[in-house]
């Protein structure tokens, strides 16, 4: 199959659990859930704006077989490459969740799901619809090339992961940057976590595995997660600086404030089921590489609640659109186990798919950009090189 195939469109009681668990938590979601009460349809705006002559989507890639697995995590880790005994390890995990030694006909979940997820868009918009990856094929510096010689000469782009951070969106802006020079124009959109369709989208998705969790008369909490990053990612300096091999930021990166946010946006628009003492929120799928990553984990979230008396915990991750390893091996396998051993019931919301509210979320996006609601986020990507990560940090991987 040609890249051209691959391009779509064209183509403690809670307080006591919660401080003890994650302090900034209670701060942040008093201040968001106060401003999400307002319902999504007063906040969103129409969908109505003007179409760009295209969008590019950009995502993560996963790869297509197993032996491509050490090459695929040396783009994800900026080069540097991990030890084998992770690359079998990762090898084993994507094996569990269906990938194969030859490329199965349906590809790789995350694959599938973000081409659907772009041609959905395609066939709602009418403009062509690409999609790049960073990590695996089909590559943002391929999918760039084929624009231009379609005569693209101006692309919206939007990251497939609500919550800016610079070992995500950040390395995204700059590879699609890189790609395009100045032959093709990038209006790129970071930083859309707390866009009320988004949190429709996961409430809904919520709504269905809180209800029939609870019809099994279980005492029921949820618990939204978000990817953990590196301690270094989130940390903030006067100037970038060295400190035991670690390269500091100069601004603190906002990734687990937003990822919290869109936490307590999705709990707002559930208010009517879910009372605010029955939600957590934690980062899951800690680095296997080694080093210090942010918490609390899920496995030390399940445990607390245990304690606290919860029969049922419902997960929902929270900046992940559609499957892959992280929900389908880390959840519904290395999780489910956990909580096994712990003697309390896991369950999750599906994950967001092929979901017409998050096509609705993406379309919006693309329409009419983005303000964020708490701190006006900068829409262009002159903007955001004031407030992503100075780009001489080492590539490190989303
Ligand atoms: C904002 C942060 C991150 C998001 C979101 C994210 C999504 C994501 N990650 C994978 C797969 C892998 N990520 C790996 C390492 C890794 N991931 C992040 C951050 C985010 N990932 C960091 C900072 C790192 C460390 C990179 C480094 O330089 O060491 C890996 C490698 C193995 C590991 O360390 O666990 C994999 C695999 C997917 C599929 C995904 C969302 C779709
Ligand atoms: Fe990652």
């Amino acid at each position: 199959m040609s890249l051209f195939h691959f391009l779509v469109g064209v183509a403690a009681e809670k307080l006591n659990l919660r401080e003890r668990l994650e302090p900034l938590h209670d701060q942040i979601a008093r201040q968001v859930t106060q401003r999400a009460q307002e319902p999504a349809e007063n906040a969103v705006t129409q969908s109505s704006g003007p179409l760009p002559e295209a969008v590019l989507l950009l995502a993560h890639g996963t790869p297509d077989t197993l032996g491509e697995m050490d090459a695929y995590l040396k783009l994800v880790t900026g080069g540097r490459g991990v030890p084998p005994h992770v690359v079998h390890e990762l090898q084993e995990r994507y094996a569990e969740i269906g990938l194969r030694d030859e490329p199965t006909p349906e590809g790789p979940h995350l694959t599938r799901w973000t081409l659907l997820q772009g041609r959905l868009l395609a066939a709602k918009l009418g403009v062509p619809v690409y999609v790049g990856m960073r990590n695996w094929k089909p590559f943002i510096a391929d999918v760039v090339a084929q624009m231009k010689s379609d005569g693209v000469r101006s692309a919206r782009t939007l990251c497939l992961a609500p919550q800016n951070s610079r070992t995500s969106v950040g390395l995204y802006r700059r590879a699609v940057e890189t790609a395009a020079g100045d032959d093709l124009q990038i209006d790129f959109l970071a930083g859309w976590a707390e866009h009320p369709l988004l949190a429709r989208a996961f409430a809904e998705k919520m709504r269905a595995a809180l209800l029939s969790a609870r019809a099994t008369g279980a005492r029921t909490a949820v618990l939204f997660t978000a990817h953990s990053v590196p301690c270094r990612t989130v940390q903030a300096s006067v100037k970038p600086v060295e400190h035991h091999g670690m390269v500091l930021a100069t601004e603190p990166d906002t990734y687990n404030s937003e990822c919290k946010k869109t936490a307590a946006r999705i709990a707002a628009e559930l208010s009517d089921i879910l009372p605010e003492s029955e939600w957590y929120f934690c980062f899951q799928s800690q680095g296997i590489s080694g080093g210090p990553w942010i918490g609390p984990s899920v496995e030390d979230t399940l445990s607390a609640l245990k304690q606290e008396g919860y029969e049922h915990v419902v997960l929902q991750p929270v900046g992940f659109l559609c499957d892959h390893v992280e929900i389908l091996y880390d959840i519904d396998i290395a999780f489910q186990q956990t909580a096994r051993e712990l003697g309390i019931t896991i369950s999750r919301a599906e994950s967001l798919n092929d979901s017409s509210t998050l096509i609705q979320a993406l379309e919006d996006l693309v329409r009419n950009g983005y303000e964020h609601p708490l701190a006006p986020a900068p829409h262009t990507s002159a903007e955001l090189l004031t407030v992503l990560a100075p780009l001489e940090e080492p590539a490190t991987a989303a």
